[in-house]
């Protein structure tokens, strides 16, 4: 998974740093600025929320598992096009989440609070 998530950054930062706004969607987020990208974000987290709802005592191959499924590939997509835009390294995310891997929860929690 984090490979596919890793070659995605790539062509994003690449969009970021090269794309035209008229022929590329991440490129035209950028253009128009964190105020935009952060509405998508915030919309998108929404509608997961929403889909999630739907999809509670659905089955895993129900129409509303996969409306799920397709609005988490959205908030993941537009969180790493706010990463690029305030210049920090989308693979920092994969690292943290290497860092908590085999860690509880709670004792994760307790290592920041003491950080
Ligand atoms: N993974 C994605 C991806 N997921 C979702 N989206 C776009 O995100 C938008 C989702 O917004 P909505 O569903 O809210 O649709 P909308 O109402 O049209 O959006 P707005 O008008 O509100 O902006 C749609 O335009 C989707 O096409 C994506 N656009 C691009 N990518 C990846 O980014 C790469 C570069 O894309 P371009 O910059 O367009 O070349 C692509 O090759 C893909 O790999």
């Amino acid at each position: 998974m984090s490979n596919m998530l890793i070659q995605l950054d790539r062509v994003l930062r690449l969009r970021m740093q090269q794309g035209d706004a008229d022929s590329s969607y991440v490129a035209s987020l950028h253009h128009k600025g964190l105020n935009k990208i952060l509405e998508k974000v915030g919309e998108e987290a929404t509608e997961l929320v929403l889909a999630a709802k739907d999809a509670e005592g659905a089955a895993p191959d129900s129409e509303a598992h996969k409306a799920m499924i397709s609005e988490t590939a959205d908030l993941w997509f537009h969180s790493l096009v706010m990463l690029n835009h305030l210049g920090a390294d989308s693979r920092a995310v994969l690292d943290e989440l290497g860092r908590r891997f085999g860690l509880s929860g709670l004792e994760e929690k307790a290592s920041r609070s003491q950080g």
